[in-house]
């Protein structure tokens, strides 16, 4: 059986953290196919060294020096390599490596790899396991998408059977130009890996104990999930639950492969399983988790006798089309719609698309909101269960939080409302105290309950 594990950054993070993915994978003979990000950090203030290198990439380019900077990514492999008593010429490498960095030697895209190839190189001595680069397995397109159909056959001829220790992140093209993923894309990495490999599972190894029902940095101890769906995982992780990157679904979940979400600092707590089991048992949580992203702008657009003209969304959308930004919600009304999208994709833009729609669609009105934020209540059969769109419109309510925005995914496993930015944080609480008792997610028949109290003559 193979498992492939992927250590995530705040895995790898010092000395202390490569001693416990050792006995992890002493653990478990079937854990031979190692994917490691670039050392996270050590503590809350502390920096990625991903950021770091990305920092360096931007002096180079301004010519501004990084001497500092350089000294510092270094000292936190050169720490590890020697409290680990690795021989991997880890100062020799990475001299090498800051000088054609400062002159200017490295695309920004080999540079930044950096950081995910010197954790696999000392990862990789230090685990007793062959070193095998990611550059050399896993393929990119020109155009930057990544090629599956090389990359398994990469994989198939270069891979080493009895198992190897490979930095995530990155891949390269036919040749050899290194081509990265998106943020947190090692994830990517390991999923990738597991699916070329036929692997029974795929382990996310970080510092959380699985997939939580809501941000622990928002909501105090909340409750974690021990089984959810691809697209329950993919709703939560695109809106904003940044444990697993939402694309690192797709390789695994085509080849019918599960995921465990595990914690490196506590790996016998159960983590989370992710597959395709969709069977709904009553006793589980009436909602699987709350989540939301900030940054959004909707522009709302009113005409009247909107309903009865043909082609008036079509020519809008063709609008943000053009200026390549990609569409979030468009909720409506009878006389008005609003197109929601990521603030970031307009930040250049947002002006220049209200004139052109002024012009090509002659609204009666256009308001841009810039101060949105989404959250989205993912469980299972929302639709299905009337009480819990009630449920969570209340508890909002209740704390006077107005809400701007509904929509509701077409598969019925989410509920999304907009509200103001300011209101982001305490919008989360709301709804997931709402579905709670404190301690635990309440259940469905808790709900049940519930309902029977307020409305006791329908309760037969
Ligand atoms: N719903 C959630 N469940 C679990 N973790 C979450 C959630 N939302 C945000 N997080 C954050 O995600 C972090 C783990 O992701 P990340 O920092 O990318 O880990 P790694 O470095 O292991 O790849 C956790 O420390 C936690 O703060
Ligand atoms: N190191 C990269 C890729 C990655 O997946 O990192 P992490 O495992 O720490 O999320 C980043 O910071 O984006």
């Amino acid at each position: 059986m193979i498992k492939v594990a992927k250590f995530g950054g705040s895995s790898v993070a010092d000395a202390e953290h490569f001693k416990k993915i050792r006995s992890i994978i002493e653990a478990d003979p079937s854990r031979r196919f190692v994917v490691v990000s670039a050392c996270g950090r050590r503590y809350k203030s502390d920096a990625k060294v991903t950021d770091l290198l990305y920092l360096v990439a931007a002096h180079v380019r301004y010519h501004v020096s990084c001497d500092d900077l350089l000294t510092d990514i270094g000292q936190r492999y050169f720490d590890i390599a020697d409290e680990l008593g690795l021989t991997y010429p880890i100062r020799e490498e990475f001299a090498t490596f800051a000088e054609k960095a400062k002159a200017g030697d490295l695309t920004t895209e080999e540079l930044v790899s950096r950081g995910e190839y010197f954790t696999a190189r000392l990862m990789a001595e230090y685990l007793g396991l062959p070193f095998l680069d990611a550059a050399d397995v896993v393929a990119f397109h020109h155009d930057g998408t990544l090629s599956m159909t090389r990359t398994q056959a990469l994989i198939q001829e270069r891979g080493i059977p009895g198992g190897f220790v490979m930095p995530g992140f990155y891949g390269a093209t036919r040749e050899g130009r290194i081509m990265l993923l998106d943020r947190g894309g090692g994830d990517i990495s390991g999923s990738i890996l597991a699916k070329c490999l036929d692997a029974a599972l795929y382990e996310n190894w970080t510092d959380v104990s699985g997939f939580l029902s809501a941000d622990p940095g928002v909501v105090p101890h909340p409750q974690p999930i021990s089984r959810i769906t691809y697209s329950e995982m993919r709703e939560l992780s695109y809106m904003g639950a940044s444990v697993l990157h939402e694309e690192a679904v797709f390789p695994v979940m085509e080849a019918g492969i599960p995921i465990a979400v595990k914690n490196t600092n506590r790996p016998l707590d159960p983590g989370t399983i992710i597959s395709d089991r969709e069977d709904y048992v009553a006793d589980e949580p009436i909602i699987t988790g709350v989540t939301g992203k900030r940054n959004f702008v909707a522009v709302h657009i009113l005409k009247d006798h909107m309903s009865n003209e043909v082609g008036i969304v079509r020519r809008v959308l063709s609008i943000f089309e053009r200026y390549r930004v990609s569409i979030e919600h468009i909720p409506s009304g009878i006389d008005s719609f609003a197109v929601v999208v990521q603030g970031e994709d307009v930040k250049d833009s947002l002006w220049s698309i209200v004139a052109d729609i002024k012009t090509e669609v002659q609204p009666d009105g256009i308001k841009v909101v810039d101060d949105l934020a989404l959250i989205s209540t993912v469980g299972r059969n929302m639709s299905g269960r009337p009480g819990i769109s009630g449920s969570l419109f209340a508890a909002l309510g209740q704390e006077g939080i107005s809400i701007r925005m509904i929509a509701q995914g077409s598969d019925e496993i989410n509920i999304i409302v907009g509200v103001r930015d300011v209101d982001f944080e305490r919008a989360i609480r709301a709804i997931y105290s709402a579905f709670s008792d404190g301690d635990h997610l309440l259940e469905l028949k808790d709900l049940k309950r519930a309902e029977a109290a307020s409305h006791p003559a329908s309760v037969r």
